[in-house]
């Protein structure tokens, strides 16, 4: 793996700035988000950084130093001689997308994205046996509803950063990875998954009693088409990985040690495209759906705060739940 731009002693010596660069980067984020002005303020933090004589890490040296910090749910390793970002997702048990989760993960993305020299982002897992469980239940149960509205602005957030990437993203999916994991897989420019019938992978909400928000069909729809979407959401289906490959739902199954390496191979052909055609094509593609999304972006929030805050929304999450941890017990 590449050493960064800088040597090693200058990591170290910038270690604690970049660190807490991060928790402000955090904090801005937050409460851009609150402000609903997406990520403006992050971004001209960020350039405050370099105007102040403050010493400028770069995006990878921060994500790297924040796997030093108390609770790092990100790894991200980016090779400088490729151009091309592996980012761990490590948020155990089943690095499940709560609210700490995805603030950190729009940071990395954003950064990742400012960095020219980087562009290809691989996301996996370090977790065994799971990519995603999806959306952080407990940031849906019983919360204020301020604390439900900044919970899901930082979804959308995601979605939106990874959905509209200039960045070639390839999901490395080496373990099950059910509604919001699905959500961030098909996100991505391409997905290939471990070939094991353990694995599952799809939208299990009705199940449980909720509904995934209008962009996440319309996002399946463009990929899987409109009857495998009707099928899957209504009946919160989760297929094992050979069915999901058969209605598209991912690109290419490989045994399961194979699955970062396959991930690598695959990026690199995908690069030798010039970026310019690539990338042009990729938002002629997705900025319609971005477009007709961020249009609807305010009631799809007025929405989610009505639907989670009802008292029969929370007591289905709730028998959900309890139903996850007997499960173990
Ligand atoms: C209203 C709008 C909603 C928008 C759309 C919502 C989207 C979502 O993403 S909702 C979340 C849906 N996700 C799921 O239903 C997945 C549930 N989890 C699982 O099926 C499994 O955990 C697994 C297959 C992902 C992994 O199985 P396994 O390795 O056997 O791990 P355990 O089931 O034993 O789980 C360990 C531990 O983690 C807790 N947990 C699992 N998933 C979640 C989650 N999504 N959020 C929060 N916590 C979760 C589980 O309860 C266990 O907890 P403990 O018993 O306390 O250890």
């Amino acid at each position: 793996m590449d050493a960064y731009k800088s040597s090693v002693d200058f990591a170290e010596a910038t270690a604690f700035l970049s660190h807490a660069c991060y928790e402000q980067d955090k904090m801005a984020l937050r409460a851009t988000l609150k402000n609903k002005s997406i990520l403006s303020g992050l971004l001209s933090r960020l350039s405050s950084c370099s105007s102040h004589g403050r010493v400028c890490v770069s995006p990878v040296l921060v994500a790297q130093r924040r796997n030093n910090s108390t609770s790092p749910k990100l790894k991200v390793d980016f090779n400088q001689s490729t151009g091309v970002a592996v980012m761990h997702m490590q948020n155990p048990p089943v690095n499940s997308l709560s609210l700490g989760f995805l603030t950190e993960f729009c940071i990395a993305v954003e950064k990742l994205e400012m960095d020219k020299s980087c562009r290809g982002l691989i996301l996996t897992s370090s977790q065994p046996k799971v990519f995603s469980a999806g959306l952080d239940i407990m940031d849906m149960y019983g919360k204020k509803l301020e604390q439900y509205e900044e919970f899901w602005r930082a979804v959308q957030e995601m979605w939106l950063k990874l959905y509209s990437s200039n960045m070639v993203t390839i999901a490395a999916i080496n373990g099950s990875s059910p509604a919001g994991g699905c959500l961030m897989s098909l996100s991505c420019d391409y997905r290939i998954m471990a070939d094991n019938p353990r694995y599952s992978i799809g939208f299990n909400e009705t199940q449980f009693g909720i509904v995934v928000p209008v962009w996440c069909k319309e996002a399946m729809t463009t990929i899987v088409g409109h009857r495998n979407t009707e099928l899957t959401l209504e009946l919160g289906l989760l297929y094992n990985p050979s069915d999901a490959l058969k209605i598209g739902l991912v690109d290419q199954l490989v045994p399961e040690d194979q699955v970062l390496a396959t991930a690598t191979k695959t990026m690199t052909k995908w690069l030798a495209i010039p970026d310019h055609a690539r990338r042009i094509t990729k938002s002629m593609m997705r900025k319609p759906t971005i477009d007709k999304i961020m249009s609807i972006r305010e009631a799809d929030m007025q929405q989610y705060i009505s639907f989670i805050s009802k008292d029969s929304t929370q007591k289905m999450l709730g028998t959900y739940l309890e139903m996850l941890k007997k499960k173990r017990g």
